[in-house]
C-alpha cells in the first residue's frame, strides 16, 4: 500500500511539474504580449494611427532580444501559489492600467489567463479619471472595449465579452479609479497624498504598472545611472510586490546589467524613446 502511495506520489511529480510548467508558459506568453501591446500609443506618434499592424504573436520569439530586463521567474513564486486547486488560498493581482485600444485588450487577455489558469482569485484595475496622455484608458474606454468585444460578429471575440463582462459581475473583476493617477504626483508620494489608494494596493499581492509614463513615476522621472536598483529607485513606494511592464519611449531606466546602458547609448541614439525595448521589472515589498 505504502509503496503504491510512494509509486503513485513519483508519477505525479512531472505531471505538478508539466502542469506548472504548461500554465506558467502560457502566463509568460500573455504577459509579453501585454507588454509588447504597449508599444502603441497615440503620443508616441504624435496622435497619428499606431495600431497594432503585424501580429505581436508571431514576433514573440524576435523580440525576446529587446527584453533588457527579464524578472519573470521572481513573478512566479507569487503567481504558482494559488493554483495547485487549494481553493483556500486567494491571489489578488492589480494592474495599472495604460493605453486603452490594443495595449488594453492585451492587458483583458492577461487578466482573464492569470484567473483561468488558476494563478490569480480576482484582478483589480486601476484606470485614470480622465486622459494623461491622449490614449489612456478611462472608465469609459473599459467598459466601451468589452461592450465592442461582446458584440463582435466573431464567436471567440464575443466569448471573450462575455466572460470579461461575468467577470466584473461577479467580482472577479474590479475597476477602480483614482484621482491621484492623473495629479502631477510621483509615486513615492502616494502614501502620503492618496493614502486610501496607496491602503488599497497594499491589499495586493502584485502589482502590474503598465506603460512608459507609469515608469517615469515609480522612479520619479530622475537621471538615474542605469545600474541603480529598481526598488532603490522607488524610495518608499512599495505597498506591495510590483512590475513594471514598459516599453522605453522616455530616457530612464534603472536595474540594468554594467555596461548594457552605456552600449546601447554608444550604436543607438534613440533606444530609451523609441518603444523598441522593453523590460519585465520586479520589486519585491521590502
Ligand atoms: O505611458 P505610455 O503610454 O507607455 O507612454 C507615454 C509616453 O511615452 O508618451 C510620451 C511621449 O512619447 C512620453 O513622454 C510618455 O512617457
Amino acid at each position: 500500500m505504502k509503496i503504491g502511495l510512494v509509486v503513485k506520489g513519483l508519477i505525479q511529480i512531472p505531471r505538478v511539474l508539466i502542469s506548472i510548467l504548461t500554465h506558467l508558459c502560457s502566463c509568460v506568453f500573455h504577459l509579453k504580449v501585454s507588454l509588447w501591446g504597449n508599444k502603441c500609443d497615440l503620443s508616441i506618434s504624435g496622435g497619428q494611427d499606431n495600431s497594432q499592424k503585424t501580429s505581436v504573436l508571431s514576433s514573440l520569439e524576435d523580440f525576446k532580444a529587446f527584453i533588457l530586463v527579464d524578472d519573470m521567474n521572481s513573478l512566479w513564486n507569487i503567481l504558482s501559489r494559488n493554483r495547485d486547486g487549494n481553493t483556500e488560498s486567494r491571489t489578488r493581482v492589480d494592474i495599472v492600467l495604460d493605453n486603452a485600444g490594443f495595449e488594453l485588450v492585451t492587458d483583458f487577455v492577461l487578466a482573464d489567463a492569470m484567473l483561468s489558469l488558476n494563478l490569480a482569485t480576482e484582478v483589480h484595475f486601476h484606470g485614470k479619471v480622465m486622459p494623461w496622455y491622449v490614449s489612456d484608458t478611462t472608465k469609459r474606454d473599459f467598459d466601451w472595449t468589452i461592450q465592442q468585444c461582446l458584440a463582435i460578429n466573431n464567436k471567440w471575440m464575443s466569448k471573450c465579452g462575455q466572460t470579461w463582462k461575468e467577470n466584473l459581475k461577479k467580482g472577479r473583476w474590479v475597476y477602480h479609479e483614482h484621482l491621484f493617477w492623473t495629479l502631477p504626483h510621483e509615486f513615492c508620494t502616494m502614501a502620503e497624498v492618496a493614502p486610501d489608494l496607496y491602503t488599497e494596493l497594499q491589499k495586493s499581492d502584485l502589482v502590474f504598472f503598465k506603460g512608459d509614463l507609469n515608469y517615469r513615476k515609480l522612479t520619479g522621472d530622475r537621471k538615474w545611472d542605469f545600474t541603480v536598483p529598481f526598488s532603490q529607485a522607488l524610495r518608499s513606494f512599495h505597498p506591495a510586490p510590483l512590475c513594471s511592464v514598459r516599453t522605453l519611449k522616455a530616457d530612464v531606466q534603472v536595474g540594468l546589467q554594467a555596461g548594457v546602458g552605456e552600449r546601447l547609448s554608444a550604436t543607438e541614439t534613440d533606444w530609451m524613446i523609441s518603444g523598441k525595448y522593453g523590460i519585465i521589472q520586479f520589486s519585491p515589498a521590502v
